[in-house]
């Protein structure tokens, strides 16, 4: 049986469950349960907090976890990131009063909170910078108003925590972060556990596929067929059909959903006509 770490709360919480729902595992109904069975698929999963998630999977005795990026970097845990999953991006930054520093290098000094010590301990030390990091659990942004330090670092998404608290960004990104899966590092090609880990993954896969894929279909004059399938070369290589009346082809190919309006406008001027798309609903590469 496979076990697998969930987080059990936050922002990574609930799309975690959505994309393992997606991807056919059972998952808990209520959120006080700890740990479910879900005999079909021969997986178990472990609810657990997002920020411990590494730590269990690098003792060994969870096979794979779901956490941030952020998270992993920030524990430094005997662990890797083996499969990046798209949601819960973020960076993660520098911030404080204006005028109080231009860059990193002006931190020389000060005290900054964050609930990421290891993130941002780490960084200051790789930049030589001499301050000091007090740790807080959260809503740091608050930790400049009351006194405690005098610059913060944290998760940013949209920017409007920091907008809120009054507070700019100083500098570049530290690093940017999403809902990565992770594995012991060296636990790659174990008997046992290595095909269920790669079936898990090539699930997850699919469901990433098919969120950002879509299926198009169109018929176009044999002439054009080259130009046609320039503009859809599909994963492989689309699928191409005779049509009753000669001359013409339909062609099926996946093509990136973000780009399929552009697409089907392209396919359109050269004269490709019945030009439609589909949602994928599962996927195996
Ligand atoms: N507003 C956000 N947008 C995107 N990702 C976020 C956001 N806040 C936190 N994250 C990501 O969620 C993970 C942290 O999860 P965690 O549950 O520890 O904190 P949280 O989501 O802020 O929840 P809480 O602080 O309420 O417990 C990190 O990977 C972080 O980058
Ligand atoms: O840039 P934004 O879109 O505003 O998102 C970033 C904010 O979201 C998270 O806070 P959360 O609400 O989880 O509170 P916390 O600080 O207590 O973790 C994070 O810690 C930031 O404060
Ligand atoms: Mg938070």
């Amino acid at each position: 049986m496979l076990r697998i770490a969930v987080p059990n709360k936050g922002s990574l919480s609930g799309p975690a469950a959505d994309m393992l729902h997606e991807a056919g595992y059972q998952q808990r109904r209520e959120s006080k349960e700890l740990r479910i069975v879900d005999p079909e698929n021969e997986v178990e999963f472990f609810y657990l907090r997002p920020r411990d998630i590494a730590i269990y999977v690098s003792s060994g005795r969870l096979d794979i976890g779901i956490t941030g990026r952020d998270l992993l970097i920030d524990s430094g845990a005997n662990a890797g990131e083996i499969l990046p999953l798209g949601f819960a991006r973020s960076t993660f930054r520098f911030a404080s009063k204006p005028g109080t520093a231009n860059g990193v290098e002006d931190l020389s000094g000060m005290t900054v909170a964050t609930s990421y010590e290891g993130i941002v301990a780490k960084h200051l030390a790789d930049k030589g910078i001499d301050a000091s990091v007090v740790h807080l659990d959260g809503a740091v942004e608050t930790a400049i108003e009351l006194g405690v330090a005098e610059v913060i670092a944290d998760v940013v998404e949209t920017g409007t925590s920091l907008r809120n608290a009054g507070l700019e960004v100083i500098g570049e990104p530290i690093m940017t972060s999403e809902a990565i899966v992770v594995r012991r590092t060296g636990a790659e090609g174990e008997e046992g556990a290595e095909s269920k880990v790669q079936q898990f993954l090539r699930r997850l896969q699919g469901v990433l596929v098919a969120r950002t894929y879509v299926m198009m279909d169109y018929d176009c004059r044999v002439e054009q067929l080259e130009r046609a399938v320039a503009l859809t070369p599909g994963l492989e290589s689309p699928t191409v059909s005779p049509l009753h009346n000669e001359g013409w082809v339909a062609v099926r190919a996946m093509v990136p959903a973000k780009e399929a309006q552009r697409i089907m406008d392209d396919l359109y001027a050269i004269g490709a006509r019945a030009i439609l798309t589909t949602a994928i609903h599962a996927c195996r590469l």
